[in-house]
């Protein structure tokens, strides 16, 4: 089967440091890929070219084929490659709906619809009802974003990523700062989501690594170590040595 998203030989410099170093990296619809790798071990600047918010100092990307290395970022978006953040990224005083109208509207943008009220659009309306009823936040979505709870807050960043369409999905550490519960919520929903997308998972919560991955990929000072599935990783010597440790 091949790649939907393929990452072959992607380095990355800032100025000596080799941040990324050629790395190789296929994602497939269905599914979840995780990279894994101590802090400074380049998971977010791979996430960051993949995305074309920095630019690869070397090798190429390709979407279903078609070599994207050099797209920029909106483009990249409006071809399907959507993406989270570490941070929280909505606009709290804006209710859950509106934060991802705007993120379909930001994504196709329809320049020749100006006179047309932005809160009518009737397509970005449809993208946003769509990815709240995906992520679980219908009931939500006249709630003003700010009196989210901080699991809901994530899974409104995972909805605004999938109004915009995305064939594939960057997720940046989405289970930081989670309770019990809410990485049980998160890991449903994207369970959920790979049957339809390739999923890109950058995760620091290594049970929950092992537990929805369906194929890990370990960085290691911006090189990848090994590629497997998670007994494959959970058995190799050099992983355990260089990352998890021997007590996991
Ligand atoms: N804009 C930048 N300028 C210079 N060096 C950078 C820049 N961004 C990242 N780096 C360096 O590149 C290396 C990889 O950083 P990166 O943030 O990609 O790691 P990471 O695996 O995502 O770490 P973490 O788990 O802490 O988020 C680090 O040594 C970091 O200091």
């Amino acid at each position: 089967m091949s790649a939907l998203l393929a990452v072959e030989k992607l380095t990355r410099r800032f100025g000596g440091l080799i941040a990324v170093n050629t790395v190789n990296i296929d994602l497939h619809r269905g599914e979840v890929h995780a990279v894994i790798g101590t802090n400074g071990a380049g998971k977010s600047t791979l996430i960051n070219m993949l995305s074309g918010e920095i630019a690869a100092s070397e090798g190429h990307i390709t979407l279903e084929g078609e070599d994207i290395t050099t797209r920029a970022q909106s483009r990249r978006a409006r071809d399907g490659v959507g993406r989270s953040y570490q941070r929280t990224t909505i606009f709290p005083e804006f209710s859950v709906h509106e934060n991802c109208r705007l993120s379909a509207q930001a994504a196709s943008p329809r320049p020749w619809a100006i006179w047309e009220a932005s809160t009518r659009c009737a397509a970005s309306n449809a993208a946003a009802d769509e990815a709240l009823a995906a992520a679980g936040l219908a009931t939500d979505a006249q709630r003003i974003a700010g009196t989210l709870s901080h699991g809901a807050k994530r899974q409104l960043e995972v909805a605004m990523c999938l109004a915009t369409r995305p064939r594939v999905l960057l997720l940046d550490e989405p289970l930081a700062g989670m309770g019990a519960e809410e990485t049980e919520r998160m890991l449903a929903l994207l369970t959920q989501l790979k049957s339809s997308h390739a999923i890109l998972l950058v995760e620091h919560d290594m049970d929950a690594v092992f537990r929805i991955a369906d194929r890990i990929t370990v960085m290691v000072n911006g090189a990848v170590i090994a590629t497997g599935d998670p007994d494959a990783i959970r058995n190799n010597a050099e992983v355990r040595t260089a990352y998890l440790g021997e007590d996991h």
